[in-house]
């Protein structure tokens, strides 16, 4: 399901109060009886209007038939949640137009966006359950089942699981995009203009940087925190020059490589009971990365996480590991979220995942079909 901003712009007012019926109806109801949908729209013309409005939005995908049920119904797709959303940011005057997607992660779109002033931001729109699993079979009877309406609540979950973290280690001026609003699956941040890690070939100091970054592990470990994804895919590098003037007058230009941290849906405590394989992940994810694309061998061992655990909330530093519950962002929230990605981290390293773009009609379409 890629975004379609094709219909954004004709809905009539008739169809949006029907679209918020189905949304506030789908908190309670899988499949949403017409009847309740007819139910919670307020609109011109009775059932009439109504049935009107659920055929102009099941012609652009908003909403989608469910045959099977064992009663008529609609459910949200992922094209109306994508419209909600949009609707919600474009009302606040956040987003006014919508550019090119600059990346795909395996579980999100990340499209480029302006406002009306032309200030480009990023939206990163969530798409857990796009990944579908091949051979394990309990995961993959699991992960099918489960309906669409619950990998849209996930996604949902992602979505403001992230937003609370970025808005946390921000105000602790940790170096992440400033996040500017969230609504639905989808987070709205500042556009970071920089190279991926990855996809970086030579530097000149490696030492330097590593510190840098694991230095950043530390600091996050003492806020009570582990990215828990640290690795060369989720850390962007900014060129920052600074030009000096020595005494004789002469100007020296100096470039500093500052790495800015992104993707925290799966954050966690350094309470964690897993937390120390997680510590050990991230460290170790930086180390191979070092050595394999720089020939960096750090001189010191470690960092160890018994000795960033006796670090946390040290120097009256503000824990952040309650950063998203503080935010509403409730426990069976946080359980439900980490369920999912602790399966779908488990089917990856398994080499068990088929990347899916399976539409909600279950029809395929490829890179090309996507449409602005
Ligand atoms: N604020 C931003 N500014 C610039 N580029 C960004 C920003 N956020 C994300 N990106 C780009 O989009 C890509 C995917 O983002 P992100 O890692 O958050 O998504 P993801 O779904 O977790 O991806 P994956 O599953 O592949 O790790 C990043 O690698 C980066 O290139």
């Amino acid at each position: 399901m890629k975004l379609d901003t094709r219909a954004l712009r004709y809905l009539a007012s008739e169809d949006w109060n029907v679209l918020t019926a189905v949304e506030r109806a789908s908190k309670d109801h899988e499949i949403v009886p017409t009847q309740l949908i007819e139910r919670f729209s307020r609109v011109k013309g009775g059932v009439s209007g109504v049935h009107k409005s659920i055929s102009a939005l099941a012609k652009v995908g908003l909403i989608a038939r469910v045959k099977e049920a064992k009663y008529d119904g609609y459910r949200l797709t992922y094209g109306g949640l994508d419209y909600l959303a949009m609707h919600a940011y474009s009302t606040r005057k956040e987003i006014y137009s919508v550019g090119s997607r600059i990346g795909v992660g395996k579980e999100s779109d990340i499209m480029m966006v302006a406002d009306h002033k032309g200030v480009q931001k990023v939206l990163k729109i969530h798409r857990l359950g796009r990944i579908s699993f091949r051979s394990v079979k309990t995961n993959r009877d699991y992960l099918r089942n489960r309906q669409s309406g619950s990998w849209m609540y996930l996604s949902r979950l992602a979505a403001m699981k992230e937003f609370a973290f970025m808005k946390a280690l921000r105000e602790e001026d940790f170096p992440v995009p400033e996040p500017i609003a969230q609504s639905r699956h989808t987070v709205l941040m500042s556009f970071v203009d920089a190279f991926l890690l990855r996809t970086i070939n030579s530097v000149p100091d490696p030492a330097s940087l590593y510190s840098d970054l694991i230095d950043l592990i530390l600091r996050l470990a003492k806020h009570g925190l582990i990215h828990g994804d640290f690795n060369e895919f989720n850390i962007l590098i900014k060129e920052e020059r600074s030009v000096t003037t020595s005494d004789s007058g002469e100007e020296d230009e100096s470039i500093a490589l500052v790495p800015i941290v992104i993707d925290f849906p799966q954050m966690i405590s350094m309470d964690h009971q897993n937390a120390e394989m997680y510590f050990d992940r991230d460290v170790n994810c930086i180390k191979r990365f070092f050595e394999r694309k720089f020939g960096f061998v750090g001189t010191q061992p470690g960092p160890f996480f018994k000795d960033a655990k006796k670090t946390v909330g040290r120097d009256n530093v503000r824990r952040l590991d309650a950063a998203a519950e503080a935010s509403g962002f409730t426990k069976k929230m946080a359980r439900d979220l980490e369920k999912a990605i602790r399966e779908q981290e488990a089917a990856k390293e398994k080499g068990d995942e088929q990347y899916s773009d399976e539409d909600e009609d279950g029809s395929e379409e490829g890179e090309e079909g996507w449409r602005e």
